[in-house]
């Protein structure tokens, strides 16, 4: 069955920090939300649907707390539906949001997710033994370290590579007047003389714990044309478990596997001339080398080198979390979304002082749990089909 056509028509972001003390989870919601409704031009009677996403409830304590915010999200009397897919959950709300117009369900959809980690303590969540699953250790970081020792004895990448990601995201961050982190001044030689956290791990090679909301309103071509508008040229999400015998965790099959998915459809051959700016789920700097590669923008083992020559900064040849990333604000729930809405910012050419200049195409990453999920989208300042 042949897609319709979907467009991102606003999107709106909470401002992000440790504690988001002044307002209440639904508070959050609806800050995000107003903005995203402010910028699309549309008010409730226009929406059909809500879609909800955010990570594992015990990040908050609070069990399926779609119950409770139904009224705040807008949707009493309406669709409601809750996406979980781990910390990739933003970008697949995103995603199944955009199913619901592209199969023509509805015409005007809102997708919304959320962090209020400030409520709970994410460290533990992501820490206690679940039954029948590996233990995570010393919580994402801990987790996480290995592959990334394992991914730098594989490239062969010089050491000082985190910390340029880090100093380069952290400075874009700077740049965003929504970042959790600010910090204009920070140096590679300052990062890599920050305390050591998880091996090879740096403070500053970290995502803060953030609380913060995104959402987005995603309409159909009726709604979208003469409109501001960032159309949505592919969408992708695969899934693999976390165990089983000769899994690849520095290149996961399920992101590979979704990155050939969405550049087949969205035509494009040689993802690295022909997107111009990508959001990369970055949680903790060596990822950026690691997906660059996932993703197919650059041969196994070379991803560190576009990173070295700068080509993922701002002014290179695919800047790479220009917003800041992850690595500068983390609501976890919202990360995902954050990426597909910062996608969407640029290609409306409405990312401020952090727009890429002349950005066209953009890719919109998010990945979660032991890197078992992946969501992706590519959107395009044009019409699918046009370029
Ligand atoms: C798929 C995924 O998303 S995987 C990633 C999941 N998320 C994580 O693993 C979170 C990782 N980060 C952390 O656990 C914590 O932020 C730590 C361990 C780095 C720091 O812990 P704490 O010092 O207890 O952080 P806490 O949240 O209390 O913040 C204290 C202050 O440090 C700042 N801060 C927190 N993390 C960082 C960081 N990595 N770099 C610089 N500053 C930071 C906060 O903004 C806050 O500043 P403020 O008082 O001015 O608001």
């Amino acid at each position: 069955m042949a897609k319709q056509l979907a467009a991102v028509i606003g999107t709106g972001q909470t401002h992000h920090t440790a504690k988001r003390q002044d307002v209440s989870m639904a508070g959050l919601c609806r800050e995000a939300i107003d903005r995203a409704m402010a910028d699309a031009g549309v008010d409730w009677p226009e929406i059909d649907a809500v879609v909800l996403g955010k990570a594992p409830d015990l990040f908050e304590g609070v069990m399926m707390p779609e119950l409770f915010l139904a009224d705040a999200l807008g949707a009493t009397g309406k669709p409601l539906l809750r996406v979980h897919t781990a910390g990739s959950v933003g970008g697949s709300t995103g995603n199944v949001a955009a199913s619901l117009v592209q199969s023509g369900v509805h015409r005007t959809v809102l997708a919304v997710a959320f962090e209020k980690q400030s409520e709970s303590n994410a460290m533990w969540a992501l820490s206690i033994l679940p039954p029948f699953s590996m233990p995570v250790g010393a919580g994402a970081g801990g987790y996480f370290a290995p592959h990334v020792r394992s991914y730098i004895r594989r490239s062969g990448a010089p050491e000082h590579i985190g910390a340029v990601v880090a100093a380069k995201d952290r400075r874009n961050g700077a740049r965003n007047p929504y970042a959790h982190l600010k910090q204009p001044d920070i140096t590679v030689e300052s990062v890599r003389s920050s305390p050591m956290l998880w091996d090879p791990i740096r403070y500053d090679e970290t995502c803060p714990s953030s609380d913060g909301a995104a959402a987005v309103v995603i309409a159909d071509e009726s709604v979208a044309s003469g409109r501001p508008a960032a159309w949505i040229h592919a969408t992708a999400m695969r899934t693999e478990p976390t165990t089983f015998a000769g899994r690849d965790q520095v290149n996961p099959q399920a992101g590979r596997d979704a990155a050939a998915a969405l550049w087949r459809e969205a035509g494009i051959t040689d993802p690295l001339s022909e997107v111009d700016v990508a959001e990369i789920y970055v949680p903790f700097s060596w990822f950026e080398p690691m997906w660059l590669e996932n993703l197919g923008f650059s041969e196994l083992g070379q991803g560190w080198k576009l990173t070295e020559a700068g080509e993922t900064a701002l002014g290179g040849r695919l800047p790479v979390n220009p917003s800041g990333g992850v690595l500068s604000s983390n609501p976890i729930g919202a990360s995902g979304l954050l990426r597909f809405a910062e996608a969407a910012m640029q290609v409306m050419g409405r990312a401020g002082e952090h727009q890429v200049d002349g950005a066209r195409i953009a890719l919109g990453h998010a990945y979660g749990g032991g890197s078992q999920y992946f969501s992706l989208w590519v959107v395009g300042a044009e019409r699918p089909g046009a370029r």
